[in-house]
């Protein structure tokens, strides 16, 4: 676990370009960033500004050009692919737009699958509670399909949650749900933080989703561009109009 002092995840002077030459991309300019423990951070940006590439880095999933990635007080630029596969199945969370359960598995089987691998398994307690508060205790045994899309993205969060996790990653975790569904899903998420003290990190476009957060984390072409502290969905798209076209 992340002693609650050290922020969860941090980048310093993170730098990741793409491709080389004439042709290389700068996704992320030195960005200088800390996401606190036990809060919920949303990452937006306009399109193309670095959200996606800067939530990979932090999980693990890219490495960066330069500089450097922490989860609590874990470099993750010194650690080989060994090292952080183990990392990310022990103390990282995801979820992701499109769920990613398996579909010949019930939602149980989905939800304990990263635990197994492990070798580990979660107190039933725990179980329970995650499973209760998520309201899917009448759908453990059905498979995906079976599933509305809320119901599997419940899955997915409760798949996220029971390790346990330093941080859950969310990428657009709404992004294929319909507004109802969606706020259920970020209600839970902002829930495990305010009753679980669970450490969740976001991207997403959306000024509704955002507004779920605690604090909203702007970048703008690679850098970071501000930050909001307790939005609401009117500041997120006052200021995101201001990013989009800013002043002459
Ligand atoms: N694998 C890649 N190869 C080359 N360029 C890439 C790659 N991935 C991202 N980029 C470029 O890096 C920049 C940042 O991309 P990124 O996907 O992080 O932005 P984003 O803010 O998440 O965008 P969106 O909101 O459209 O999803 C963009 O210019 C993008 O084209």
């Amino acid at each position: 676990m992340t002693p609650q002092h050290l922020p969860a995840a941090r980048a310093v002077a993170l730098t990741k370009i793409f491709g080389a030459g004439d042709a290389s991309v700068t996704a992320l300019d030195a960005v200088d960033v800390d996401f606190a423990t036990g809060a919920f951070t949303a990452i937006m940006g306009p399109s193309g500004s670095g959200k996606s590439t800067l939530l990979h880095c932090l999980a693990g999933l890219d490495d960066p050009t330069a500089g450097r990635v922490y989860l609590g007080d874990t470099d993750l630029t010194l650690l080989g692919d060994r090292g952080l596969t183990e990392l990310r199945r022990d103390r990282m969370g995801f979820v992701f737009q499109s769920f990613n359960l398996l579909p010949v598995v019930t939602a149980a089987e989905n939800m304990l699958l990263p635990m197994r691998l492990a070798g580990a398994r979660p107190d039933s307690g725990w179980f329970d509670e995650v499973v209760t508060r998520l309201g899917l205790a009448g759908r453990l045994s059905h498979r995906p399909h079976e599933l509305s899309g809320g119901q599997q993205q419940r899955v997915a969060v409760a798949r996220a949650l029971l390790p346990r996790p330093d941080v859950v990653f969310a990428d657009e975790p709404t992004g294929n749900l319909d507004s109802q569904s969606g706020a259920e899903v970020l209600s839970l998420l902002r829930s495990s933080v305010r009753e679980f003290g669970q450490t969740v990190v976001m991207v997403t476009h959306d000024p509704v989703a955002a507004s779920y957060a605690d604090r909203v984390v702007l970048l703008a072409d690679g850098r970071p561009a501000g930050e909001i502290d307790d939005p609401t969905p009117d500041s997120v798209v006052r200021v995101m109009r201001e990013l989009r076209a800013p002043a002459c």
